[in-house]
This record gives C-alpha cells, structure tokens and sequence, in this order.
C-alpha cells in the first residue's frame, strides 16, 4: 500500500499529473488575483496615507516659504523623506519652478512603479488665499510590496500546503479506487487467457457499485457464453465423431460381407454352392502334400452325370440345372466335414476324401451312385431320374500332383462310361 502511494501506476501518475496541472494553475491563478488586489488595496491605503501626512505637513511648509525660512523647510522635508511610506518629495513654486527635490532612492535603484498626491501650497492674508506654489509626495512599489509581502508569503505558504495535502490525497483516491481494481482486473484477466479456463470468473476485491463492476459483470457473462460456445461445439464435434465412427464401423461391416460374399463368388459355384474348379484343385493339392508328409492316403471319386445333354434336351435347362442342385444336395448328405466336393465341369463333380482308402471311397461312391439311381425329382410336375457314372483312385506315396490322381480317376470314369454308365470303376 505504501509502495504504491509512493509509486503509483501509470493511470494513476498520469491522472494526477493532469488534475494536479489543473489544480496547480487554478490556484495560481486564485493567488495571483488575491495578491492584486491585496497590492492594490494596499497602494490605496498608502495613498491615504500620504494625502494626510500632506494635510499635516501643509501648514508648517506653507509657513517655512512665507517667512523664506529655508533651514526649516529643510529640516521639514528631511523629516519627511525618512519616513518609510515617502520615496520623494517635490516643492515647486508658484512658477511651476522647482525649488526642493528630494528622493530615498539612487539613480540606480529608480523603483517599478511610482505614485504621488499633489496638493497647492496657499498662504492666508486679508482672508484671502495667496498661492505659494505646490507640494508633492511620492510613493512607489517597494513601498507596497514591503507591506504585502508578509500577507502574501502567507497566502502562497498556505497554497503549497494545500497543494502538497492534495497531492497525496489525489495520488491515493486514484490507486484506491481506479488504479488498483483496474490492476486486479488485468491480473485476473491475463489468468484466465494464459490458463485458457474460461470457467473460471473475474471477482474483484473491494469493489463498488460502478463502472468497473458493470464492466466486470459484463466480462463475465462474455465468459459465460464464451463457455457456453466451447461446451456447444465439444457436443457437436463429439456427436460427429459417434456418427462417423457409427458409419465406419457400418462400412466396414458391409465391406466385410462384401469380401465375404466375394470370396465366396472366386471359390464357389453359384449353381451348386460346391468348390470351383481352380479352388477345388488348390485346397485338395494342399491337402495331398499334408497326408504325403502324414503318411496317409486320400482318395479322388470323379462323377459325371450320364446323359445329361438328354435331361437338358428332354426337359429344359431349367430341369437340368435342379437335377445338378439335387445331386450335390445328395451328395453332401453323406460326406465329412474334412471331405471337399467340387464341380470341375458342366456336369461333372469330384470329392476330395482325406485319410480314405480305396476301399472305403469305393463303398461310398456306390453308395452316392445307388441313391442317386433311386432318387426320384418332381421338377414342375414333371418326374425326373438320373444316374450317375464314377471312377476312383488313391494316392500312392509317389503322387504329389492333385492332377496325376485326376487323371488317373478319369481314366477309370472314362471306363464307367464305357462299361455302360451307372457304375464305379476303381
Ligand atoms: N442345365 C445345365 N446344363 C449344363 C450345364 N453345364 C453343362 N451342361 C450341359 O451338359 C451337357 C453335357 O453333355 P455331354 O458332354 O454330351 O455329356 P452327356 O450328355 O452327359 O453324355 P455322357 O457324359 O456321355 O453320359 C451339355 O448339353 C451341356 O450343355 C449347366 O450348368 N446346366
């Protein structure tokens, strides 16, 4: 409090300088107007003054130039010139000639400003009035100031009083009560931008109902919204984020039935739902490299359907394409989950059996080829039968490629179809 009374802030200095420069030069104005007039006055007091020392002199110089008596018109007018309020006198006669001239001052020390009374020097005889010559008294500034300078040093002691009591108080009203909540408002204010939390509010100590708490009212309500904003735009870009995060994960789920929907498409046969020919020969090679290095041996059964150009023609394509369907639907009924079926042509089909002998792959394609032959279809009312011819073949340790056992089970289809169809050759 002290420091800032001795040193206070620039609003604060600035404030004072111009009201004090107003102050200062009011008052000056003020005393320089009182000390006119107190001058003034007191140059018409002397004026009296000297009018009645006149009036008292008047007789006995009068006198002293009737009776031509110089020695006491002498010591008349040194009595005079020794007195404090005379700086000269003159004595003309009634020539208007100058016959005493006496002054308190040197030639160089000549004064500001001088004033005098004048008045006829008369002499009466037979009741009449004869004029002697004339009598004046002279006063000057010096004389003045003399008087005034007392009253006036107390005037302008009492100003610098003032002036200095006002100095301080000025200084200490504007730290009070501009300055210093004005500091604290920056202060708080440069808080919350370097903080950057604009929940946070501007309270001023010691504040009162005015300006600066209208404006730290309005401060915080543009905190308030600001606030508010920031909160709107945190929801907005969160509701944004969740709708974009809702969509990807859309994409990518649909994106994902896509691929699985195309995988399906490259490896499948959209009639049957049975392996493709490329997919079938890649998955069984794999597997026959898997039961060689196992030391097992996998069996190949290759079917084709017998005179199927006849159902095709007989019947329609149509019909044709649900005799393909049923058959792989049969099929599938008697087949392991590790067993793989694919359709390598038109209307022929293959089975894939790991760990199967010929013997047993033997069993299960008579199997499949006696139902088949039993089975009876109802495609449009009509009633449809069909056989199927199949060769099989197993690995030997020698084989490698899926193609030399395809082959080699052609051969033996081949022979079916040429021992009269509806048969297995193994
Ligand atoms: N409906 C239908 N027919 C097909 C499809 N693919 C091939 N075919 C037909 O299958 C018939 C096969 O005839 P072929 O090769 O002469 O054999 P086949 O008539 O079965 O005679 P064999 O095999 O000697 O018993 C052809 O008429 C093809 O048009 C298909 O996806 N759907």
């Amino acid at each position: 409090m002290f420091t800032s009374f001795l040193r206070p802030n620039n609003l604060s200095k600035k404030m004072m300088r111009v009201i004090f420069s107003i102050y200062l030069g009011v008052t000056c104005l003020i005393t320089s107007m009182q000390f006119l007039s107190e001058y003034l006055k007191t140059q018409d007091s002397i004026l009296n003054e000297l009018k009645q020392l006149e009036e008292t002199v008047h007789d006995p110089i009068s006198t002293s130039l009737w009776q031509y008596n110089q020695k006491q018109l002498d010591a008349l007018i040194d009595g005079l010139i020794k007195m404090p309020i005379i700086e000269g006198v003159d004595i003309f006669d009634k020539n208007a000639k100058n016959i005493i001239s006496k002054r308190s001052y040197t030639p160089a020390s000549v004064p500001l400003s001088i004033f005098d009374t004048k008045s006829d020097l008369n002499w009466a005889l037979n009741n009449e009035k004869v004029l002697l010559g004339s009598l004046t008294l002279y006063s000057s500034s010096e004389v003045v100031l003399d008087r005034v300078l007392f009253g006036f040093s107390l005037i302008a002691m009492t100003a610098i009083i003032k002036l200095s009591i006002l100095f301080w108080l000025f200084i200490w009203a504007f730290d009070r009560y501009l300055a210093s909540p004005l500091k604290e408002l920056m202060s708080q204010l440069n808080k919350v931008q370097l903080s950057q939390n604009i929940s946070e509010r501007i309270n001023l100590s010691n504040i009162e109902n005015n300006e600066l708490s209208l404006l730290q009212g309005h401060m915080n309500k543009m905190l308030s919204a600001m606030e508010r904003d920031r909160e709107r735009l945190l929801e907005d870009e969160q509701a944004k984020r969740n709708w974009l995060e809702e969509t990807v994960a859309k994409r990518t789920e649909a994106l994902q039935i896509l691929n699985e929907k195309l995988k399906e498409l490259a490896t499948k046969d959209s009639l049957t739902g049975t392996l493709n020919r490329g997919s079938f020969f890649e998955r069984t090679q794999h597997l026959l490299v898997l039961s060689q290095r196992q030391k097992s041996s996998v069996s190949f059964i290759l079917m084709d359907l017998d005179y199927f150009k006849l159902i095709n023609d007989t019947y329609g394509h149509f019909t044709g394409d649900k005799v393909l369907i049923h058959f792989t639907d049969t099929i599938q009924t008697f087949l392991r989950k590790s067993d793989l079926i694919g359709r390598l042509g038109g209307e022929e089909f293959a089975i894939f059996l790991p760990d199967t002998g010929i013997d047993d792959a033997f069993q299960l394609a008579d199997k499949i080829r006696k139902t088949i032959r039993n089975a009876i279809l109802e495609v449009d009312g009509k009633t449809v039968t069909y056989t199927v011819s199949l060769g099989i073949e197993s690995s030997e340790p020698k084989d490698h490629l899926i193609s030399e056992l395809f082959k080699r089970a052609d051969l033996k289809l081949y022979g079916a179809k040429e021992k009269g169809r509806d048969r297995v050759e193994k």
